[in-house]
């Protein structure tokens, strides 16, 4: 074995050279030498590819080595240049930016993305909104997208440009019903989404979205099924979190009669923890 993918502490995992072998673990010199020596348990050390490492992939089954080691890093270079989603074969993986990047969701990179096989491009949302699209027409069945993550990973705004290319995908302006669904995610976010400390929009509630298609694969409608919502935030949340978005709209825009009537004044007036 040449190099590895040493765990880091700090970086996730630094490139180094196996420098001896010690029963169940192993010394490992790192090749940047503002690192110390290090012994790791073997499970800890993973073989990596001289010619890989400083290159990125758009699919990660692409790479030599699919391990822990060679995946992070073949995200974290892909994230530096901007390139958020990365497949693994036909899952996508979407690294949060925090910022907008320009032209990633542009009409013309969706009108780029219809009709193309999953891997024809690079890697985006959209391809797996129009590979399910697609999949539906030729096995005429329903397709299932799932999008998970933990808290401020992104899946709401995924789920949003899902909809937004499933919605509006042949380019044209949404019709009515396919406005009626994207529009009634601000109303949804207003009741079911709060400040936390780990993201300043977070869904409180689970959500199972359907958009209908008619034999003519047209949206004809849509139906939203949620669960779980957090009902404690709605007296008490902890520390810096909020209570839910319509609480504070209500203050800063309800209707005068309306705010007497629920003995809503400013946001300063209430706390919530
Ligand atoms: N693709 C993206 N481009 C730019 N910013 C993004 C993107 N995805 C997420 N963000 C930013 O990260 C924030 C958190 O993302 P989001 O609300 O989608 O997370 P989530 O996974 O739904 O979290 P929760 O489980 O708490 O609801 C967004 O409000 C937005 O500011």
């Amino acid at each position: 074995m040449d190099i590895v993918w040493a765990r880091h502490p700090v970086e996730g995992f630094i490139l180094g050279r196996l420098s001896e072998i010690l029963g169940d673990e192993v010394e490992v010199s790192p090749l940047d030498l503002k690192y110390s020596k290090v012994t790791l348990p073997y499970v800890d050390v993973y073989p990596a590819s001289r010619e890989e490492c400083t290159k990125d992939f758009d699919d990660n089954c692409e790479m030599m080595f699919l391990n822990e080691g060679s995946l992070l890093n073949n995200i974290r270079i892909r994230y530096y240049k901007n390139k958020i989603y990365t497949y693994v074969a036909n899952i996508l993986i979407a690294v949060n930016p925090y910022k907008e990047i320009p032209t990633l969701y542009s009409k013309d990179m969706l009108k780029s993305y219809q009709g193309k096989s999953l891997g024809e491009k690079p890697p985006h949302v959209f391809a797996i909104a129009d590979k399910a699209f697609r999949d539906m027409k030729v096995f005429k069945e329903s397709q299932s997208i799932i999008v998970s993550g933990e808290s401020g990973a992104g899946k709401t705004e995924s789920t949003k440009h899902l909809l937004k290319y499933l919605c509006d995908m042949w380019g044209a302006h949404a019709g009515p019903i396919e406005q009626k669904i994207l529009d009634a995610n601000p109303v949804l976010e207003a009741f079911g989404n709060a400040k936390t400390t780990r993201n300043n929009n977070s869904s409180r509630f689970g959500k199972f979205i359907e958009v209908h298609f008619d034999k003519k694969f047209q949206v004809v409608g849509g139906h939203i099924s949620h669960y779980l919502l957090e009902k404690s935030r709605i007296c008490s949340s902890q520390g810096e979190e909020r209570s839910y978005h319509i609480f504070y709209l209500l203050m800063a825009g309800g209707p005068e009669a309306l705010r007497q009537q629920l003995y809503l004044t400013k946001p300063d007036d209430f706390n919530v923890s």
